[in-house]
């Protein structure tokens, strides 16, 4: 599904509303009634108590106007508090028209700040996707004493303050941290993004019938990956194997992965790999390796190295449809030179994760050598080691779609919404996964399972890469459903690899 620019998004309504043949009035009225159903389920009215609304002068404000006369025939407790402007919008003017008498309503001002108890459910309906600056007088004030106030607060399509896709020009300038942010139609770009978290919270998205075409249609860098139960038109979907299907379809892989003391990287990633489909899998594992992968996956053939404590030499690579290296590797100067041997020598489909990452980020030029559409999967810290220190999460990603593109290779940077960057500069988020993966191993269970897939020659890079990571994270989903995130190792994830793709077929 495409995520849309902040421009596209305020010319989604007008779409909608001439594809529907509707009005915007009728389209902000449809975004209250899923405000309001969306505060149902969530804080009914006896876990509520009283609602205080705080409504700008625009279209948010008017979803906020529009929420607060629903709730209030829902039985709810509300009242409204609403900030002064010189001019406001017809559908704002409006449902203030519409509102019933009996809600009490008070106007914001920085010199009369309503009193907010800790607790007290707040609807931020300040500002929305119109944002076009930073909040500065009354808003800001307004918005600086609701953030301390300890209020819950639900956020209508955006924190107010925040832009929906691009960096605060003044950092300084105050955003509304919000419990809940419920967005209509598709997630902001903004929401992705680590930085954001503190101000977005937890983000929902509720269903308005927006122009389901002009969402497609949208010329945007920017895509998310998701499951195909989770959306209407899934754009990713494991093809079934057929009856006659040879193990050459689904290929032969060589990992080349380990060093002493962390040989468990290479059995995570032999693991994952099988578990992903392979057809053969071959792992290349320094001496004191050979034992241990022997025993724990005998379903690989292994090779081991003359070197006992690293890899040493590049084994024949003609056999294998795609080759991974990294997990576990160590940086010894010798396997260095076998990374070094790989990319000169071949043109297999390519997976470089972990050490191997750091010696690219170390010998910069042997970039220039990466095949095209090789996988790389950094965490962020392994992408600052390829490229530079990053100002913020947003220059990171102009980094990220610029190394992409220059080196034409599929970058996989790791983390809650892994971002997948392809050649061409568009860029994938992950929806699957949870905080639970945040432990040791599960990098190496994505590398194997990308390489499987990677080996499976019935798959487009592409979309081999967007398949291994969601089905990672729905590993980890399924996974934590049994352990519970904090009890949740990443032996689990390759476990859950088998269920999680046959949900993609
Ligand atoms: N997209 C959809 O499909 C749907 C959208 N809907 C809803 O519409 C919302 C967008 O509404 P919107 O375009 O009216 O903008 P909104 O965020 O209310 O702000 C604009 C007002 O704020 C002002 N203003 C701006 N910056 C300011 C600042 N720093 N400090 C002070 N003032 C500032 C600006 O004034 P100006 O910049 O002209 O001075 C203007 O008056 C969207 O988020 C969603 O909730 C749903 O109803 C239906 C479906
Ligand atoms: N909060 C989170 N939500 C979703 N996925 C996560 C989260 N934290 C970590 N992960 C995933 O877990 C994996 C961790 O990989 P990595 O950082 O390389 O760990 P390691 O080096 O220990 O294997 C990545 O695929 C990442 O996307
Ligand atoms: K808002």
């Amino acid at each position: 599904m495409n995520i849309l620019t902040a421009a596209q998004t305020r010319q989604l309504d007008q779409a909608t509303i001439k594809e529907q043949h509707t009005t915007s009035t009728a389209l902000m009225e449809r975004a209250a009634t899923a405000l309001a159903s969306w505060l149902l389920r969530h804080y009914p009215p006896q876990v509520a108590g009283e609602v205080l609304l705080l409504c700008g002068p625009g279209n948010n404000g008017g979803d906020g106007l529009a929420l607060a006369r629903l709730l209030f025939g829902a039985d709810y407790a509300v009242r409204l508090a609403l900030l002064p402007a010189d001019k406001y919008s017809d559908d704002y003017q409006y449902n203030h028209h519409v509102l019933p008498k009996t809600i009490p309503v008070s106007e914001l001002s920085a010199g009369a700040l309503p009193s907010i108890q800790p607790g007290t459910l707040v609807v931020d309906a300040l500002f929305g996707t119109g944002l076009t600056r930073p909040l500065t007088g009354q808003a800001a004030a307004v918005v600086a004493h609701l953030n301390e106030s300890g209020a819950r607060v639900v956020a209508v399509d955006m924190p107010s303050g925040l832009l929906a896709d691009a960096p605060q020009p003044d950092p300084a300038a105050p955003v509304v941290r919000a419990t809940h942010t419920v967005s209509f139609g598709l997630p902001k770009l903004a929401f992705l993004l680590p930085q954001n978290a503190e101000f977005v919270g937890e983000w929902h998205v509720e269903d308005i019938g927006l122009s389901a075409n002009f969402i497609a249609q949208a010329d945007t860098p920017w895509h998310l990956t998701q499951l195909p139960a989770a959306t209407p038109r899934p754009d990713v979907a494991l093809p079934r194997r057929t009856k006659f299907a040879y193990k050459n379809t689904f290929g032969h892989a060589l990992l080349l992965a380990g060093s002493r003391g962390k040989v468990g990287a290479a059995v995570l990633a032999a693991g994952a790999c099988l578990r992903g489909g392979v057809g053969l899998l071959t792992v290349a594992v320094p001496g004191c390796g050979y034992d241990i992968i022997q025993t724990t996956r005998p379903e690989a053939m292994c090779l081991a190295d003359a070197q006992a404590d690293f890899i040493s030499a590049l084994p024949a690579t003609k056999p294998y449809q795609a080759i991974g290296i990294g997990p576990g590797l160590g940086q010894d100067v010798a396997s260095r030179a076998v990374l070094e041997k790989l990319l000169r020598e071949t043109q297999v489909p390519l997976v470089i994760d972990a050490d191997a990452l750091n010696m690219l980020g170390e010998h910069r030029d042997l970039l220039d050598l990466l095949p095209e559409n090789t996988v790389l999967t950094p965490h962020i810290g392994e992408f600052a080691r390829l490229t530079e220190k990053t100002k913020d999460d947003y220059h990171r990603l102009d980094l990220l779609r610029a190394f992409a593109q220059q080196h034409r290779c599929l970058v996989v940077l790791k983390g809650a919404y892994t971002a997948v960057a392809a050649p061409d500069g568009h860029v994938y988020f992950n929806t699957t996964g949870n905080p639970g993966m945040g432990t040791g191993g599960s990098g190496d269970v994505l590398t194997g399972l990308l390489l499987a897939l990677r080996a499976d020659q019935r798959l487009a890079p592409l979309l081999a890469v967007r398949l291994a990571v969601l089905a990672h994270g729905h590993a980890g989903d399924l996974a934590a459903a049994d352990t519970g995130e904090a009890g949740l190792v990443a032996g689990d994830l390759v476990q859950h690899i088998g269920p999680a793709l046959r949900q993609l077929e």
